[in-house]
């Protein structure tokens, strides 16, 4: 069966339909990842957005149980040049198109992506929407352009209610902005004993918590809609160490009075090269971001960058110097991805340890 994605510049994409037959407007993005798209499929950061994946066979090794990021994915829609019908791997259990139909997703396939990836590239990302042959564009176009993006998605994907995820090590705090499971495996890994909490907790409820370290996750949108999250963060500034990925790293630059811009087309895919500024140490790193923390908006001389992208020297860490925080805007937990920036983690578990012992030095 036919399908189609309108664009809201007019641009028609006649394709063939897979996964489910709803059909979805959304954010059209890219992914440059050759591997890893069901992880990227499952990561709740691109929530009602639509997915288009550049590398052309997607679904080659099937679907597994264990490599979901979330376990209800949330994108709007996915878009490749081929949908892998017979997939083969030890690992698979279910090939895309049955996944796509089992989560009513609408997939569209048979396009020319690297001709839409061109498009997002050349004039920004695009408003879209997967729809059947048989509406007329120019309506759809028009619906396009009169409804703005969404602006809740971190309400509709952070957990409702806190839970525990024990360990024997440092109590960890993860608020959950549509966390991928990959941040809290790190923590679990290094014998966290971590409490998820919903995005809107206020920093007195995660004081009561008593923790040694807060990790503040990754999540859909713009940071700026989660206003409740940077008033916590400006309370929580201090008290306990910090560590905050993409857009926990934007929240805690906006809790310390820095702003956030919207990319040209943003940054998602498996081999973005940042730098240390202090070493010079390039990591290839898994990104997933639309926004970023514009640089000449850093006016708190203790706020230091401490990485940025080699691409387009872009923001992609920062540190502060009075207190114990620091945050990056790239993905140290990959899933998918390299994983060079793995040991952010271990930084963190140090920050915390030293935060144990400045304070028992204290108590004398
Ligand atoms: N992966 C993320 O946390 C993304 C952060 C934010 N939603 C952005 O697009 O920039």
């Amino acid at each position: 069966m036919k399908r189609q994605l309108i664009l809201e510049n007019g641009t028609v994409f006649v394709g063939k339909a897979f996964g489910s037959e709803r059909e979805q407007m959304g954010e059209v993005v890219f992914n440059t990842g050759m591997t890893g798209y069901q992880e990227i499929l499952s990561d709740p950061s691109y929530c009602s957005q639509i997915v288009t994946l550049t590398y052309p066979l997607i679904g080659n090794y099937g679907i597994n149980r264990d490599d979901f990021e979330s376990i209800k994915p949330s994108i709007n829609g996915l878009i490749v040049k081929e949908a892998a019908k017979y997939p083969s791997n030890w690992r698979n259990e279910e090939s895309i198109d049955e996944l796509l139909k089992a989560l009513d997703i609408p997939g569209l396939e048979g396009i020319d992506t690297r001709k839409l990836t061109r498009m997002i590239r050349e004039h920004g990302v695009l408003k879209g929407k997967l729809c059947s042959m048989d509406v007329n564009v120019d309506e759809v176009v028009r619906e396009l352009k009169g409804t703005p993006l969404i602006e809740n998605q971190v309400s509709m994907v952070s957990t409702k209610e806190s839970y525990n995820s024990p360990g024997r090590g440092f109590r960890v705090v993860l608020v959950d902005f549509g966390m991928k499971k990959g941040i809290l495996r790190e923590l679990n890994n290094r014998n966290c004993d971590v409490v998820v909490v919903p995005y809107n907790t206020t920093c007195e409820e995660i004081l009561r918590l008593n923790p040694d370290g807060i990790m503040l996750s990754n999540g859909p949108g713009d940071p700026v809609s989660v206003p409740e999250a940077i008033e916590m963060l400006k309370e929580l500034l201090g008290k306990k160490p910090i560590f905050g990925i993409c857009l926990g790293h934007q929240l805690l630059a906006l809790a310390c009075g820095a702003k956030t811009t919207k990319l040209k087309f943003g940054h998602r895919g498996s081999n973005h090269p940042v730098k240390e500024l202090i070493t010079g140490k390039i990591d290839i790193t898994a990104q997933n971001h639309g926004y970023t923390v514009e640089e000449s908006s850093i006016k708190d001389t203790r706020l230091t960058i401490t990485h940025i992208s080699v691409n387009d020297g872009t923001v992609e860490g920062i540190e502060h110097l009075d207190y114990p925080a620091f945050s990056v805007q790239y993905h140290p937990e990959a899933s998918p991805g390299p994983e060079d920036a793995n040991d952010l983690f271990e930084r963190f578990m140090n920050l915390m340890e030293k935060n144990i012992e400045a304070k028992t030095l204290a108590r004398g």
